[in-house]
């Protein structure tokens, strides 16, 4: 019921705002193409891609969830869009397909491929940060957990690699790896997967009790440039997360997903054509459409 022509005619100029917008977003700061793709995910991920992400709330809101609390970031780049497509279409265009939109546009000023984007879903009513506790998936889950949580979306084992992907781009705090560097699960010594230089690299980049607000690159190869690399990272050991590289070295990967990042690894335009149909299916999740939820006017509040 979603489709690419759904402002046509009440927001023609909808594309070239976005597009606009996020330029700017990215001329000033390159990373933030990867944090408003990871706003799209994590939208979606909870209640379908309704925008609810983007509501502003208390203890118990998406915003304060462990996996965007101090972490999430894009909004005020969210609200800057929003102002602009009110200026020209009041009313008219929903919080989460400026997200979807903006989404695109970040992967593909990123060097990443374009899709066509389908739209019409309605804003939430609600920010559920339960929910995001338990359906966004944490880097320091077992592959069969992050398997288990795509497929409750309706997303399978091969969207769990291509959509992984995205870690081409962006940057990761010490926080959400550093245990993988000392104190690795049951072994009490760092994960053996880690390759020797990148481990000493990362243990200086972030020591034992040091500043967890620190950041890496996800992609220490081009980490500003949407290719292939965090796959090749992958067969050398060179995944940042425990969730990137358990898809290549895990035991049960063997089985899921080694084959798919092995093959993305030497196929580079395989994996963007993959990576943007995969985009579609995410922002397809349960959205709100017809006379569900509303157009919000403001992307961090209902309307009153
Ligand atoms: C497969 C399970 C996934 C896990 C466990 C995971 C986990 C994470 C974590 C822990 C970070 C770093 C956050 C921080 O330290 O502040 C991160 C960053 C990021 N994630 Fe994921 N992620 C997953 C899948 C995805 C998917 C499906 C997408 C997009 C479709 C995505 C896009 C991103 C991007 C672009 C960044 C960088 C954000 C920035 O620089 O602001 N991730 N992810
Ligand atoms: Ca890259």
């Amino acid at each position: 019921q979603l489709s690419p022509y759904f402002y046509a005619k009440t927001c023609p100029d909808l594309f070239g705002i976005v597009r606009r917008e996020v330029q700017n977003a990215l001329k000033n700061e390159m990373r933030m193409g990867a944090s408003l793709l990871r706003l799209h995910f994590h939208d979606c991920f909870v209640n379908g891609c309704d925008g609810s992400i983007l509501l502003d709330g208390d203890e118990d809101s998406e915003k304060f969830a462990a996996p965007n609390l101090n972490s999430a970031r894009g909004f005020e780049v969210i609200d800057r869009i929003k102002s602009s497509v009110e200026s020209a279409c009041s009313g008219v265009v929903s919080c989460a397909d400026i997200l979807a939109i903006a989404a695109r546009d970040s992967v593909q000023l990123s060097g990443g491929p374009f899709w066509f984007v389908p739209q019409g879903r309605r804003d939430g009513l609600v920010s559920n940060g339960t929910l995001a506790n338990i359906s966004i998936p944490a880097p320091t889950d077992t592959l069969d957990t992050i398997i288990s949580k795509f497929n409750n979306v309706g997303l399978d084992h091969k969207d769990v690699v291509t959509l992984s992907g995205s870690h081409t781009i962006g940057r990761a705090k010490c926080a959400s790896f550093s245990k993988r560097l000392f104190n690795f699960s049951e072994i009490g010594a760092p994960d053996d997967t880690i390759e020797t230089d990148t481990l000493t690299e990362l243990q200086n980049l972030c020591p034992e009790s040091g500043d967890g607000n620190i950041t890496s690159v996800l992609d220490q190869d081009s980490a500003d440039q949407f290719d292939n690399h965090y796959f090749k990272n992958l067969l050398h050991g060179k995944g940042l997360l425990g969730s990137d590289q358990i898809l290549f070295s895990s035991e049960d990967a063997t089985a899921t997903t080694k084959p798919l990042v092995q093959f993305y690894s030497e196929n580079e335009r395989f994996f963007l054509m993959e990576f943007a149909y995969a985009m579609v299916k995410m922002g397809n999740i349960n959205p709100l459409t017809g006379s569900e939820g509303e157009i919000r006017k403001n992307c961090r509040v209902v309307n009153s």
